[in-house]
């Protein structure tokens, strides 16, 4: 329960809303029964009533959006139909919930939950003493709606930008391990539902300290930028490139299997060890690839995969093992151009 309401920001506000209005506004509710105004004490009840499902809504399905718009429309009516029958005093109601409809739902949304609330009750004169009352309400509620539309603006492009640097890698902008779960999770319930191949590949730069040892960490860096460039210039749109950490990337090749698979690879290593050069000096780069099998866990996958790539290493660098062939492939030794680290 505390993990949920740590992790998911809508939830923790519907949550707390919800305890405050439940707080707050019941015992009006039962005050105006007792004191005999049944229409005031009935539209406290109904408030009291939406926000219970809307909280509950919220935590029984998960979905927030919903619940929060649901939140923001409710209590904005209410405060209209509150301020309908108490009067001028009920409008005081209605700022915190202009505040809060930024909080429940999008900037737009709210802006137009709270715009639809402030005209539904300027229209009716009546309720006001005078006109300067009518005009103050105007200004003061469009004043909070701005101040409120702002923070909530920036609050949501920054939340959205700490999300996206959350999900990619610095240096290469490739996505990171973080996100690479994401879509491994996703991949396998694809596999899994629509019987489609899938399959990773695990590269691994070879001799990549010596690489930094002799040329600098900058240069390292470099290559690692171009690897990346290398790998999503020849590869399809729908294959994702993740980095997996220090020199190792996954590369995740939905559709592909069997020869098809092998060429895809072959292809990008005979363009690596043309394209990928320090000073002249050739990088290589070596492969563990595993086919998805049905049933295996995103782990066991990616095991298969790292155990190909172990294989790949010790048994000379600058090849790809195919762990579902249960026997190495090797590529061609490397070329003579190639970075002589030996
Ligand atoms: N320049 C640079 N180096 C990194 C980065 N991340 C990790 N490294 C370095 O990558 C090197 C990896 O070294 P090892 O794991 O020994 O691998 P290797 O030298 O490539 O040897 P093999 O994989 O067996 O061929 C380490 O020296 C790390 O410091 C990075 O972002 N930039």
């Amino acid at each position: 329960m505390f993990y949920r309401l740590r992790t998911d920001f809508r939830l923790s506000i519907i949550t707390l809303l919800g305890a405050c209005a439940i707080l707050g506004v019941a015992p009006f509710a039962v005050f105006r029964f007792m004191q005999g105004e049944v229409l005031a004490g009935l539209a406290d009840s109904v408030i009291v009533l939406c926000v219970c499902v809307s909280v509950l809504h919220a935590w029984l399905t998960g979905r927030t959006e919903r619940s929060g718009l649901f939140m923001a429309v409710t209590t904005s009516l209410s405060a209209v139909v509150i301020t309908r029958i108490v009067g001028e005093p009920g409008l005081l109601w209605l700022f915190p919930c202009l505040v809060t409809s930024f909080f429940l739902t999008g900037p737009r949304v709210a802006t137009v939950v709270n715009l639809a609330a402030i005209l539904a009750l300027a229209v009716q004169t009546e309720i006001f003493a005078s006109g300067v009352h009518l005009w103050s309400f105007i200004a003061t509620s469009l004043v909070v709606s701005a101040c409120a539309y702002v923070f909530a603006f920036r609050n949501q492009s920054q939340r959205e930008r700490l999300e996206h640097l959350a999900t990619i890698d610095p240096l290469t902008g490739v996505a990171n391990r973080r996100s690479m779960d994401q879509e491994l999770d996703r991949a396998v319930a694809n596999a899994e539902r629509s019987r489609t191949p899938c399959a990773i590949a695990l590269l691994d730069i070879d001799h990549f300290k010596r690489i930094n040892d002799e040329y600098g960490h900058s240069a390292g860096d470099e290559v690692l930028v171009d690897l990346v460039a290398l790998i999503e210039q020849h590869t399809r749109r729908t294959d994702q490139l993740f980095r997996y950490g220090g020199e190792e990337f996954v590369l995740l090749l939905p559709g592909t299997e069997g020869a098809g698979l092998e060429t895809v690879l072959a292809n990008l290593q005979f363009l690596l060890r043309k394209h990928l050069k320090l000073r002249d000096n050739a990088i290589t780069v070596s492969f563990g690839v595993a086919q998805f099998q049905p049933g295996e866990s995103v782990d066991g996958w990616l095991e298969r995969a790292d155990a190909a790539l172990y294989e790949a290493k010790a048994s000379g660098r600058d090849r790809i093992i195919f762990a579902d062939l249960g026997q190495g492939q090797s590529g061609t030794t490397a070329s003579p151009a190639a970075y002589s680290l030996t």
